[in-house]
């Protein structure tokens, strides 16, 4: 039994996303994760040693770190682990499978077959969730304009953030990438096929973990002025079946939401409110920023890349 165990190294297991994949994996029976000595963490000799002894290595660095791991990763040839990838750096690149299984029919086995995949970021998971369907069935031009209004949880900032919350010292909730450039835009963008830039307003709230993403529709301003229902109805067909995507019938979904309670889960809801009187809709998605956002969607991936059963 023990020989067809699979092997893994999370590079940067320390940090926050590394250690919600190590705790995810410590569930699973198929794999072994292999630790690097605490002083040997940032040591580029020893993580090439590390990555050339097992089947795949996570990557839970700062962008910088994370390219520094795939030129060792490439160095070792023919012997190099599969990758995937929890930071920014390699999520639209051409070369790189992007990790999000529902996105497309037939993604899945794209990733399935990959040896290089990058994790998609929490919001934009949110955001191509709900768009990326709709830009497919033809209900929305891919030049509309979009905007797309997010909060976070604070572990989204990774260690520092975390620190500062859990310390007192940051407010209860504020705006931030206002300058129009938040480093998740052009996988938001290009996943989503749009070809007009989106704005994005992220935010950041003083609770641990959870995430709702919202993007507001003129109806009489989509292709054919589709109703709520034609909106979520194409939704419903799109992820008919899947096992951690789910949209949530509008007459279930009331006038509020919080960002909470998918927390610790791999699962994202959609849901659409809207009022077809007024012509208008909101799209909302929720999700666990460290979930389905970051360390559960990389453990999905991991899953089939290694060809292990779904959890
Ligand atoms: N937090 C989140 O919700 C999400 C984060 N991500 C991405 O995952 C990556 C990690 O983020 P996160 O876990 O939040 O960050 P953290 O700051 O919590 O952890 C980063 C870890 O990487 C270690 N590290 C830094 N530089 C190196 C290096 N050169 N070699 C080895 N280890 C290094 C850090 O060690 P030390 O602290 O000692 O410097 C730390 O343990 C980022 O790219 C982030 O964008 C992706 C999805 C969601
Ligand atoms: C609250 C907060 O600061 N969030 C982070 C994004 C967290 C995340 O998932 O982004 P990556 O996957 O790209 O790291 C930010 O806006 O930079």
């Amino acid at each position: 039994m023990s020989q067809n165990l699979k092997s893994i190294f999370i590079d940067g297991e320390a940090g926050t996303t590394g250690l919600g994949i190590r705790d995810r994996l410590a569930a699973l029976p198929e794999v072994v994760v292999k630790s690097i000595a605490a002083d040997k963490r940032k040591d580029p000799a020893a993580r090439k040693e590390m990555m050339a002894g097992v089947d795949l290595v996570v990557l839970c660095l700062p962008d910088d770190a994370a390219r520094e791991s795939v030129a060792l990763a490439d160095e070792l040839g023919s012997d190099a682990p599969k990758i995937v990838d929890a930071a920014t750096a390699h999520r639209v690149a051409p070369d790189w499978v992007y990790g999000f299984a529902e996105m497309a029919p037939g993604h899945a086995e794209k990733i399935a077959n990959a040896n290089r995949v990058s994790n998609p970021g929490c919001y934009p998971t949110g955001a191509i969730a709900l768009l990326r369907p709709l830009v497919d069935a033809g209900l929305l031009a891919q030049d509309h304009p979009i905007t797309v209004n997010a909060v976070s949880g604070y572990s989204g900032g990774g260690k520092s953030m975390i620190e500062a919350h859990e310390a007192g010292a940051a407010p209860a909730f504020e705006l931030y990438g206002l300058g129009l450039h938040h480093k998740h835009l052009p996988e938001l963008q290009l996943y989503s096929r749009l070809t007009r830039r989106p704005i994005f307003v992220p935010s950041v709230g003083n609770f641990r973990q959870g995430m709702l993403v919202s993007i507001p529709l003129h109806l009489d301003m989509l292709p054919g002025k589709p109703t709520t229902a034609a909106l979520e109805a194409a939704l419903t067909a799109h992820y008919a079946g899947s096992t951690y995507v789910s949209v949530v019938p509008s007459a279930q979904a009331g006038g509020k939401l919080e960002p909470e309670s998918l927390n610790d889960t791999n699962r994202l809801e959609l849901r659409v409110f809207g009022d077809d009187a007024l012509g208008q809709a909101v799209l909302v998605a929720n999700l666990d920023n460290l979930g389905k956002g970051a360390s559960g969607a990389a453990v999905q991936n991991i899953r089939l890349m290694l060809g292990l059963a779904e959890g």
